[in-house]
Formats: structure tokens, sequence, C-alpha cells
């Protein structure tokens, strides 16, 4: 299943349009400024509810606009799409012709991945990243992970409300709150250790396909939030929970220890060697998902030449394309760096952005 046609309005500075993807290799290509990034973002919208750039709609909406629509059309769903509007700030979500309530619904149709400048807070920013990354699989591979995760967000949720109730610890409430968020954080914990150690063997065999051989020793360990037993901690941590008004430890706060040569990764690798990882991870991800769902991926690369160098390129959009599982949408500032593709690039759809407007190309006329 892939992403057949896709349509826009109203995005950033993008003149609205509609055309057809390749199921294969997508080539966006254009001057500095002319749209690229936009419409990669647009696309992305479309399959995670997220853009890439900003968690502000406001900001991807064009600045004349009220609104911006992006839709799209595959073999399974049909039309499916997401409209915002930015004076009420409502979206819209439509999956062939019926209404949706969650932005969760169309990241299910599209499992997305994004290699932008930002990917790299995967490894060098706090935990946050890691556990999305996690969380990611979970959320595709294991449908009651959403709810199990939901239950322990809403049991969380309460125990802070308790805390900033008083300046003192009500240790009666408190009591009840910690059993049940104890009890939803083991079935947090236990199916994200369980996923991650799968994970790790994808990731090696990646690594090892890839020849990527500084990461040879990679180990990824799951570090559920709090050392010891999650009851005792947060037993012993009523007056300073009650001083912050906020849950120190639980799942919220797990981590994945990405360590190379027995340090951490963001500590011990060079910019190079993290972007690098960075791209075998999320490929691992994309064949994770493929062996245990069958699901196939939509990989969203923006600015290709700027973020690798040209062995790096070619190993991984070479991998990418020989996966057969994947759709690839990239942008590049000009086509010489992707020649080393077969003739006609691959039979790539090209598109070539131009202030604003998107005109799709006949690969045999630029190659
Ligand atoms: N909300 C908006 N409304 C209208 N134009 C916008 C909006 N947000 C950004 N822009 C403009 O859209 C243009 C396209 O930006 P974009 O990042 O997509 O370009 P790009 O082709 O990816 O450039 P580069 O190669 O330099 O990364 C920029 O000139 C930017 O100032």
């Amino acid at each position: 299943m892939y992403l057949k046609s896709f349509s826009h309005q109203g995005i950033r500075n993008l003149a609205s349009g509609k055309f057809e993807l390749s199921p294969a290799l997508n080539i966006v290509y254009g001057e500095n400024g002319a749209g690229k990034s936009s419409l990669l973002e647009a696309i992305c919208l479309l399959t995670s509810g997220r853009s890439f750039r900003t968690n502000k709609l406001d900001l991807v909406t064009n600045e004349e606009a009220t609104q911006f629509i992006v839709f799209g059309q595959n073999e399974e769903q049909g039309r499916f799409g997401l409209n915002y509007q930015k004076k009420s700030k409502t979206k819209l979500i439509k999956i062939d012709g019926e209404k949706a309530k969650a932005l969760s619904s169309l990241s299910r149709i599209y499992p997305t991945q994004v290699i932008c400048p930002e990917s790299y807070h995967l490894i060098d920013s706090g935990p946050s990243e890691r556990r999305k990354y996690l969380d990611w699989c979970l959320f595709h591979v294991k449908h009651q992970y959403h709810s199990e995760w939901k239950q322990y967000s809403a049991n969380l949720k309460q125990r802070n409300a308790l805390l900033r109730r008083s300046s003192k610890p009500d240790l009666e409430q408190l009591e009840i709150w910690d059993k049940l968020l104890c009890d939803s954080a083991n079935k947090v914990n236990q199916e994200r250790e369980a996923l991650l150690l799968q994970l790790e063997q994808t990731v090696l065999a990646t690594i090892a396909q890839l020849n990527i051989e500084f990461c040879d020793s990679l180990t990824m360990r799951y570090y559920p939030g709090h050392s010891g037993d999650l009851a005792e901690k947060l037993r012993g941590n009523y007056q300073s929970d009650t001083d912050s008004g906020f849950t120190k430890f639980g799942p919220h706060k797990a981590d994945i220890r990405l360590k190379v040569n027995g340090y951490l990764a963001k500590d011990y690798l060079s910019r190079g060697q993290k972007k690098i990882l960075i791209n075998a991870l999320l490929l691992a991800q994309t064949n994770f998902l493929k062996t245990q769902t069958n699901k196939d991926s939509l990989f969203i690369i923006d600015d290709f030449s700027s973020e690798l160098d040209q062995n790096n390129q070619r190993e991984l959009l070479s991998m990418l394309i020989a996966q057969n599982n994947v759709q690839i949408i990239l942008s590049c500032l000009q086509l010489d760096s992707l020649k080393w593709l077969e003739k006609g690039y691959n039979n790539a759809h090209m598109f070539h952005v131009k202030h604003g407007n998107v005109t799709p190309i006949k690969s045999s006329e630029t190659y």
C-alpha cells in the first residue's frame, strides 16, 4: 500500500496543487526558499497529523489563508485528509468520507519516518525523543499499547492534580493513586522492554547491512524512569513531589540508553557518525514494522544532500530503494548529487518547486 496521490491547499508559500506519487522514489527539487520542505511537511501532516518543523499549525497555514487542507488517496482507505481552521484551531479528519476523531487515525494509515535536521535530537536531546522512537514502534505493532499508555497518562494526571491540591501530601489519597499508577506503569514498562529487546536485533542487523563498523558494539537498554521499585520510589518522594506538584519517577521519564563501546552515543560519536546511526535506527524501525505487521512505510528525507556525505547518501538510498516496502519522498537543491542512480533516477517521480509552484517533470527530461 502506498500514497498514490496528494493534494494541498493553504500550506505556507505553496500554491494549491495535486499530483501522483510513485510507490518507490519521489524527488522534489528546487532552489533555496522555493517550498520543498513545505511540500514534504504537507505530506507529513497528512500521514502523521504533525509537522516535522513546528507544532504550531498556524505557522504552517499560509499567512493570508484561514485554513489548510491536505488530502491523499490510496487503495485501501480511498480518500483521506486533514483540514485545519486557523481561527477556531479545529482539525477535521476525514477517512473515506467518514469523520475521524483523533489524529492517530491518520498516523495508523502510513507509518511515516522523517529525516530532517531535527532528527538528530534522537541522540543528542533529552529522553523524550527516544521514548517517542520506542512508542512509535509500539503504537504500530501493539494495538493495545495506545490504551495502556493513555491509562498511565490519565493516572499520572490525577496524581499530579492531587499533589497540587495542598502543600502537605495527602497520604491516604496518594496511596490509592500510587497503586493505580504502578499497575499501569508496569504494563507500559513491560511492553517497552520486550519490544526494545526485539528491536535491538533489527537495529544491529541494519547496522551490519549498512556496514556501519563504528556501531558494531551498539547496545540499546531500557531505563524505566526510576531505579528500584517504583512504589517505594514514589513513597520516598511524597514531600518533594508535593513541593514541585509533579511526579518525578515513572515511565513518563523513561529513556533508551544508546551505548557504543560502553559510552553513551551522544557523548562518544562524532556529528557525522550520529547522523549515520540515526538513519540506521529509523530504517530498522521500518524493517521491524514490516516483519511484525507487514506494513509499508513512508520515508520523508528533507534536504537529502546536506545531511550526509556522498557515500552515506548512496548506502542509505540504495538500501531504502532495495526494501520494496518503503515509499521515499526526498528533497534536494540540485539533481546532480543523485546522478549515480540508474538512468531516469530509478524511474522516480520528479517534482520541480519554484516560488511555491510544484510542477511534475518527466525524469527522462532531467537525467
Ligand atoms: N505561513 C507561511 N505563509 C507563507 N509563506 C511562508 C510561510 N511560512 C514560511 N513561508 C515561506 O515559504 C518559503 C518556502 O520555505 P521552505 O522552507 O519550504 O523552502 P525550501 O525550498 O525547503 O528551502 P531550503 O532549500 O532553503 O530549505 C520561504 O520563503 C518561507 O519564508
